[in-house]
């Protein structure tokens, strides 16, 4: 649905280049959730906005649905972009409309006629829960309700693609969940594709299919959210994951002195096995006595996973008997100490 070959994006002034983009590729599946995490600086702005060309980009090419962005007149560009609906972090709204102009506007924009309009608004008004407050002002809202209206003005065309600009950073935990829900809902419902950029794991566990980590301007890892959040491979993405939950690797380094000599695995359950007695019938079947410094069990949206750091008290050769059991039954398995 989006793709982005070779972008990269440059930002000349008086006082020299800054290199915000390099050679990013990346390409977005039509109807999945993607997101893109980096810290402040990383260049995640500057990328979204390259999807719809608000940031030119000073190389490479960005295609959506098969059409070639980075070559069409302003015209034709303004055009394709009524198919990308975008919201933002600080939502963006028009203070002296209400909620209902607000939605209406960019229909008004494309002189759609007002009885369509009128309808449209209802519609969009109840998907995103605001049923009752059309006539309010944007300063007689909460956060959320603003982001709302902020969803519903980018759905009022019915876009193909959904950007969200740091779409909950603005707000508290539990808004930032019903704005996350209230996302989940329309993408099912709406089969609509949608790219959002945040600095927060929360938000890429909870409802992203697949995630891209971007560092300096380069992806540097990128791929289904259950492989890069339980396998994270580059030091940014270790640093986000241990933003959810203490790292066990820190409870190592805490407890090391006593742990020398000690064989240390950490035991991944995904999807139904996280639910099943795999491990306590592994370690019985074996004879192994275990002990559990530390345990996760939690899900990757919809797919539950378990996360546990055993110490195993046995020699080595019985040890590694047990990981073998635990690998034949489907878990995956880490050596994090080796007597
Ligand atoms: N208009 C601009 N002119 C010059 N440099 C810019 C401009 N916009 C962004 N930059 C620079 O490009 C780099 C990437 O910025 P960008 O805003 O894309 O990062 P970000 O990951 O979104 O950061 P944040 O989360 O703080 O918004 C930074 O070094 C930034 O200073």
């Amino acid at each position: 649905m989006i793709q982005l070959q070779g972008v990269s994006k440059q930002y000349t002034s008086g006082r020299g280049t800054v290199t915000a983009l390099q050679k990013i590729d990346l390409t977005v599946n039509k109807g999945e959730i993607f997101g893109i995490i980096g810290h402040s600086g990383a260049g995640k702005s500057t990328l979204i906005r390259t999807i719809n060309l608000l940031e030119k980009p000073t190389g490479g090419t960005v295609i959506i649905d098969g059409v070639e962005m980075t070559k069409l007149s302003s015209r034709r560009l303004q055009e394709e972009r009524r198919s990308i609906g975008m919201i933002f972090q600080h939502f963006h709204l028009l203070s002296s409309s209400t909620v209902a102009d607000n939605i209406a506007f960019p229909l008004r924009l494309s002189k759609r006629p007002e009885a369509e309009i009128k309808q449209r608004v209802q519609e969009l008004v109840g998907l995103v829960g605001l049923s009752g407050h059309e006539h309010k002002y944007p300063s007689q809202l909460s956060g959320g309700q603003k982001q709302r209206v902020g969803i519903a003005r980018a759905l009022a065309t019915n876009p193909k693609v959904l950007l969200c600009d740091e779409a909950t950073s603005a707000l508290d935990p539990q808004t930032t969940n019903s704005i996350l829900s209230l996302l989940l809902d329309i993408n099912r419902k709406l089969q609509i594709t949608i790219v959002l950029i945040t600095h927060e794991m929360h938000v890429i566990r909870t409802i992203c299919d697949r995630v891209a980590v971007i560092d300096g301007g380069h992806i540097v890892e990128m791929g289904p959210v259950t492989d890069v959040f339980l396998k994270p491979q580059h030091p940014t993405t270790r640093d986000f994951v241990a933003q959810l939950a203490e790292d066990p690797e820190t409870t190592l380094a805490e407890t090391g002195a006593e742990a020398s000599g000690r064989i240390r695995i950490r035991v991944t359950f995904l999807g139904e096995q996280t639910y099943e007695p795999v491990l306590f019938e592994t370690m019985r079947e074996t004879n192994v006595p275990f002990v559990i410094l530390q345990g996760t069990v939690s899900r990757l949206k919809d797919t539950p996973y378990g996360q546990l750091l055993l110490e195993l008290r046995v020699n080595t050769a019985e040890a590694e008997a047990a990981i073998a059991a635990l690998r034949r039954r489907g878990l995956d398995v880490e050596v994090i100490q080796h007597g």
